[in-house]
């Protein structure tokens, strides 16, 4: 019988295709996982920034995730915007009865600036959800959210990780140092020790979707059965090319190229 890893996105939507759901099922599909999604709210946006946003029912999100639960095996997951406390709280109830690496990407403001999350219900991801993560994946100013604060330096970025970890109860933390200047360094706090994941910086603003990109990365590496630094330093590669490749399309910040590391693909277009 054919094995394939099982991977399960939930999250928002981009019609423009370069972040949310259609990023994470265009990374899964690249990293040969089979990519399952559950839509949380649909998203009205494009490269230039967010029009509209519908907000499904919790109710709803509830039911397709028991159509994904009661019938397809999950070996990860992920999630990206999550707008409201009512949607954290059914999505709490419903990790508690999966058994698969758990990956938060704590999606809390668009690239264009525009809240994907509403303000007074930040602080719920905390209490809903990170207790229950493999890993949370914030950028810098999710990470001052999260941890309550101001991250200026890479001892900052480190010491936020590891009160992620050892205050609020995630399984690990990755704080991204895509909004510092200079290198673009991550680092990983396993609970253990830390990890430190660098990349040269891209001169480029083709970088929507990004965060979710990445996040979707470590998810299909992790459904495979990597470990957690191993999955995250294929990530790292996974978006460092994407970013290094990224397609000149609409008129804001440009989607990445998920197809970077296709050498068939990408040499007909050089
Ligand atoms: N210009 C760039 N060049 C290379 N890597 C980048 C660049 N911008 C972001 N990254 C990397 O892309 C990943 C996503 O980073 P970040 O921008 O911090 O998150 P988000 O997309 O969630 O805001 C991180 O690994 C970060 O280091
Ligand atoms: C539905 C959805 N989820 C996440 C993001 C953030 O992506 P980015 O910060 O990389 O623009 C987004 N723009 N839309």
């Amino acid at each position: 019988m054919r094995q394939v890893s099982c991977t399960l996105t939930i999250a928002g939507t981009d019609p423009s295709g370069g972040a949310g759901i259609q990023a994470d099922l265009k990374t899964f599909q690249e990293l040969k996982s089979y990519g399952m999604s559950v839509v949380t709210s649909v998203v009205s946006q494009n490269t230039t920034g967010v029009k509209d946003v519908h907000h499904l029912p919790e109710n709803f999100i509830m039911s397709q995730l028991k159509a994904i639960s009661e019938d397809m095996p999950v070996q990860a997951l992920k999630t990206g915007m999550i707008a409201n406390k009512k949607m954290m709280k059914v999505i709490s109830e419903w990790l508690d009865e999966v058994d698969a690496p758990y990956v938060m990407d704590p999606v809390m403001v668009a690239q264009s600036g525009d809240p994907l999350i509403e303000k007074e219900d930040q602080r719920y991801l905390k209490k809903y959800l990170v207790p229950k993560t493999a890993l949370v994946t914030p950028n810098i100013p999710e990470t001052e959210v999260l941890v309550g604060g101001i991250i200026e330096t890479e001892a900052d970025m480190r010491e936020a990780a590891e009160v992620i970890v050892k205050d609020l109860g995630a399984g690990a933390a990755l704080v991204k140092g895509g909004h510092l200047n200079g290198r673009a360094v991550d680092f990983l706090y396993d609970g253990q020790r830390f990890h430190e994941f660098e990349s040269e910086r891209i001169d480029s603003s083709n970088t929507h979707g990004t965060g979710c990109t990445y996040s979707a990365a470590i998810t299909a590496y992790l459904s495979q059965g990597h470990a957690l630094p191993q999955a995250v330093k294929e990530a790292k590669h996974f978006v460092t090319e994407a970013i290094r490749h990224s397609f000149d399309l609409g008129k804001g910040s440009g989607p990445t190229n998920h197809f970077a590391l296709r050498e068939e693909v990408f040499n007909q277009w050089l």
